[in-house]
């Protein structure tokens, strides 16, 4: 299985280097080859299966010879071992035709520990194997950070800088980054908003010198391993309504685009996804775009769902690379009009070829408070400001006979304010998160400044 670049200009890579490298040095980010397709009987056999062997299945062709089963088998056990729901990632029903999809039960309570947890021990067993250390620098609007953080809190050969933007993250999130005692970890509040804390993590992939020097690696889904990992509950979820046999409809919160991107993976690997929703907050360039082709970013404006407040979607690139004929040159040309102008249009083909698969919604936030108290009165689901921008645009996407799965990627307790302006109820967390409000911070405070930033980072890497 080899790996390219959506510029077409760095060099292909093999499993293990695309997931240790992160961005691509040409800037782009990597995708297979080629998609490895399931057949029907392939996919029909998955249902009733176990989490962790569905995962097995559907990420094993896709690894090469990077691992023997026995291991592979051994880091999806190890990932999926500290969630606290015997399913992983169960189902509830919402309506006739209308399901949640819980991404919660992990242990920071939100979507990013199914690839977190996997990336967790993937890279334990690839650097153990080599001798290896990295450090790991991302950026987050709340939820990948304190997943990265809980993956690779105390390994030796891993150094973790989390970026987030200061005051624009709930405090739970700000409390699971900020609260870690070990001494490998690193929170850094920036003053600036996510796309200002992603930028300067892409730029740091783009300096030579930095990235060679700290041995930088990547676990934003820039990282092909983090996608891949989140295509696993599309099949699982999928296959559990009747798929193959009948097709199913998915409504995804979208952000970075990453969550959805590994459902347009699984539907090219053959599942019958018939549309794949992106739902958005008021931050929608992402629903804009798909609505008529013109992909202009607004500046980001903070919302009650803080993890989708982004405007550069860094996973668009994995698609717009398929819907340009797989023409890295062209890519790189949208993405520099991106950086340049602030926007470009999608040529008419390109946009017809995204509407055959995707479709697009956006809640205000007096409709994501709304979908939180609908759905606790007509289902008794508490739901994430996040899920609840999902179930209402889910809800307008409803189609007979197809089934609409909407992705619950938070708990809400990790947003008890807005759920608690919309219901009157303040969610509890989980008993071993109960004390996270005592516990003392640790973080650092920088400027949007890049060089600041590398000089916090290559002065805090451990000897
Ligand atoms: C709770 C939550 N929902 C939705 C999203 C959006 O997902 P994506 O960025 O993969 O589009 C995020 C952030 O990624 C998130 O943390
Ligand atoms: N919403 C995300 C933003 C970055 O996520 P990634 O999945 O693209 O790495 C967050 O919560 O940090």
């Amino acid at each position: 299985m080899r790996y390219i670049s959506t510029r077409g200009t760095a060099p292909e890579l093999d499993f293990e280097e695309a997931v240790l490298t992160g961005l691509a040095r040409d800037g782009g980010l990597y995708v297979p080859a080629e998609i490895p397709r399931m057949s029907p009987d392939e996919i029909a056999a998955l249902a009733g299966l176990s989490y962790e062997e569905v995962a097995f299945r559907v990420m094993r062709p896709f690894l090469g010879d990077a691992l023997d089963d026995e291991t592979f088998r051994g880091i999806i056990a190890r990932a999926y071992a500290p969630f606290g729901h015997a399913a992983r990632a169960p189902l509830v029903q919402l309506g006739p035709d209308h399901f949640l999809l819980e991404l919660f039960h992990g242990p920071t309570l939100a979507f990013k520990d199914f690839a977190m947890q996997l990336i967790g021990q993937l890279f334990q067993t690839l650097l153990d194997r080599n001798g290896r250390r990295v450090t790991i620098v991302g950026a987050t609007s709340g939820d990948t950070g304190s997943a990265a953080i809980e993956a690779f809190r105390g390994l030796g050969n891993v150094d973790v800088f989390i970026l987030y933007p200061h005051g624009r993250v709930s405090e739970v999130q700000r409390r699971q980054m900020t609260t870690p005692t070990e001494d490998n970890v690193h929170a850094i509040a920036v003053d600036g908003d996510f796309d200002d804390c992603q930028s300067a993590v892409k730029a740091m992939f783009n300096d030579m010198d930095f990235r060679d020097a700290v041995s930088l690696a990547g676990v934003n889904s820039i990282n092909w391993g983090r996608v891949l990992a989140q295509v696993v509950y599309y099949f699982s979820a999928a296959t559990s309504l009747g798929a193959p046999h009948r097709p199913v409809s998915f409504t995804v919160p979208t952000g970075n685009f990453g969550d959805i991107f590994a459902g347009y993976v699984a539907r090219a690997m053959g599942l019958p996804i018939e549309r794949l929703v992106a739902a958005t907050n008021q931050n929608d360039i992402i629903h804009r775009t798909l609505q008529d082709g013109s992909h202009r970013k607004t500046g980001v404006s903070p919302t009650i769902s803080p993890s989708m407040d982004i405007q550069v979607s860094s996973n668009f690139e994995r698609v717009l690379f398929d819907v340009y004929d797989r023409d890295g040159a062209a890519v790189a040309r949208l993405m520099d009009e991106l950086r340049d102008e602030g926007g470009f249009d999608l040529s008419q083909g390109a946009l017809s070829r995204l509407q055959e698969v995707f479709a697009s919604g956006r809640a205000s936030e007096e409709e994501t408070l709304a979908s939180i108290a609908r759905t606790l009165e007509t289902a008794t689901e508490l739901l994430c400001p996040h899920s609840a921008v999902g179930v209402k645009v889910g809800e307008e996407h409803l189609a007979d006979g197809v089934p609409m799965i909407t992705l619950a990627t938070a708990h809400p307790a990790k947003f008890p304010d807005a759920v608690e302006q919309a219901t009157g109820q303040r969610p509890a967390l989980p008993p071993r998160m109960a004390d996270i409000f005592e516990r003392p911070e640790r973080v650092t405070r920088l400027a949007n400044d890049l060089e600041a930033i590398k000089a916090h980072i290559r002065g805090n890497i451990r000897a």
